[in-house]
Order: structure tokens, then sequence, then C-alpha cells
């Protein structure tokens, strides 16, 4: 039974109070929180590795979903999963050669295996992963190039989550980047239900409103789908 889950990206919080603005997320409603791991080579920005998920770990028992921004995602797995990250989601173009390899580890490490597409990829390089005998359980469908927040959302992107729903009804579909209220309509009726969201979470008076808004959205869309 699919679920609306509301991500807030940590990437647009205050990184000196991280525990302290994982716990403000977390009273707000957040369901999971989400983690930007970029390498500075994957994208052009460096943000935080397993050191931060371990000392973030010990302030919160909520579902850490990392979203691995680069070049070698294998050598994070093992660390990660140490660390305690919950969802570990690899991006396809730098795992084409080795994503069963990635897959199995990942899961022989207790995380949920996701995989991510930029933009420019085309979705059809996902559905082996989909249709494997140890697939993923989450597609991260990239709604901005990856590497910052407080881009704008590419509307072409959601092309991809229609195709993904049509084909996968009960897949965990996320989609990231420049989600907020004036997008999120756009992205749930095209099939997401996991929303990750940064600035407009972040940058709001009341991130409790819009998460609450954000989730009903996403599950308003659920009832429609079904009526289809
Ligand atoms: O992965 C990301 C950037 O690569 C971020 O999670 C994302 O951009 C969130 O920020 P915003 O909602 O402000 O776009």
């Amino acid at each position: 039974m699919l679920k609306a889950i509301i991500a807030p990206s940590m990437l647009s919080s205050d990184f000196a109070n991280l525990a302290s603005e994982a716990e403000r997320m977390i009273e707000c409603g957040a369901d999971w929180l989400h983690m930007d791991i970029m390498d500075g080579h994957f994208v052009p920005n460096l943000t935080i590795g397993a050191p931060v998920i371990q000392s973030l770990r010990k302030h919160t028992p909520a579902y850490l979903d990392c979203h691995l921004m680069v070049t070698n995602p294998m050598d994070h797995v093992e660390p990660l999963a140490k660390a305690g990250a919950s969802g570990f989601t690899f991006h396809i173009e730098v795992s084409k050669d080795n994503w069963q390899e990635l897959v199995h580890m990942i899961k022989s490490k207790g995380m949920k295996p996701g995989v991510s597409l930029k933009p420019g990829t085309p979705v059809e390089e996902v559905f082996p992963l989909l249709e494997s005998e140890n697939p993923v359980e989450m597609v991260l469908v990239m709604t901005v190039e990856p590497g910052f927040d407080g881009q704008k959302f590419l509307p072409e992107t959601l092309n991809k989550v229609c195709v993904l729903r049509k084909k996968y009804p009960s897949l965990d579909i996320e989609v990231d980047g420049g989600l907020g209220l004036s997008t999120i309509d756009a992205a749930a009726s095209a099939g997401a239900n996991c929303i990750v969201a940064g600035s407009s979470i972040f940058g709001s008076q009341n991130p409790a409103y819009v998460i609450s808004l954000l989730s009903k959205i996403v599950t308003s869309y659920f009832k429609v789908r079904v009526r289809r």
C-alpha cells in the first residue's frame, strides 16, 4: 500500500545545528529526513558523508534517506550502514556496470536500496533494476540538476514519473528539486508519493503547515488514481 512520505532536505537546514534542525522537522510532521551526500565530483558541490550521518544518528531515530550524489557509491555502502543510514539511493549514471552488486550489498547491510536519475537520463535505464530478482525498492526522479537546493523545478522530468507509476503501481517514487506548494500538484498527479523539499519547507515561517499540506495533496492523488 502506497504511503505519502514527506522528506525535508537537510541541505536547506542550518548545518551548524543539524541535530536540532532534524528534531524540529520531525516535530513538524516529517516522515523521513533526506540527507544529500555530495562528493564535489559527481556534482559541483561538497556536503556531508558517513561521519555526519553517524553523529546525527545519535540524536534521532528518524529514517535517514541518503541520496548519494557521488562517483563511487560502492565506497560508501559499508561506512553509511555503520553510521546508521536507513535508505541508500545511488545514481544509475555511475552504476551501470555494478548495480547488481551494489543493490545486494545495500540490502545485506539492512538499508533500503534506491536508484536515482538525473533530468537527462532516460527512464528506461532503471527498468532492469526494478525487474531484477533482487530489485531496488525506490526510484528517485531528480526534478532539478543535482547539486544545489533552491533551483527551479523542471516539469518535463515528470514524464518519467508517469511512466514509472503506470508500469509499477506500488513502487515508491521519490521526486527531488523545486518541490513546494506551487509544484506539488504536478508531481503528485504524475504519481510521485515521496516528496523531498528543501527551500519550500526550511524557508517557510510555518514548516508544519507546508509538510501537512504536501502530505494531504499527495494522498488526495492516490484516491484519484484508484478511481481512474
Ligand atoms: O538533491 C538536492 C539537490 O541536488 C536537494 O535535495 C534538493 O534540491 C532540495 O532542495 P529544493 O527543494 O530547495 O530544491
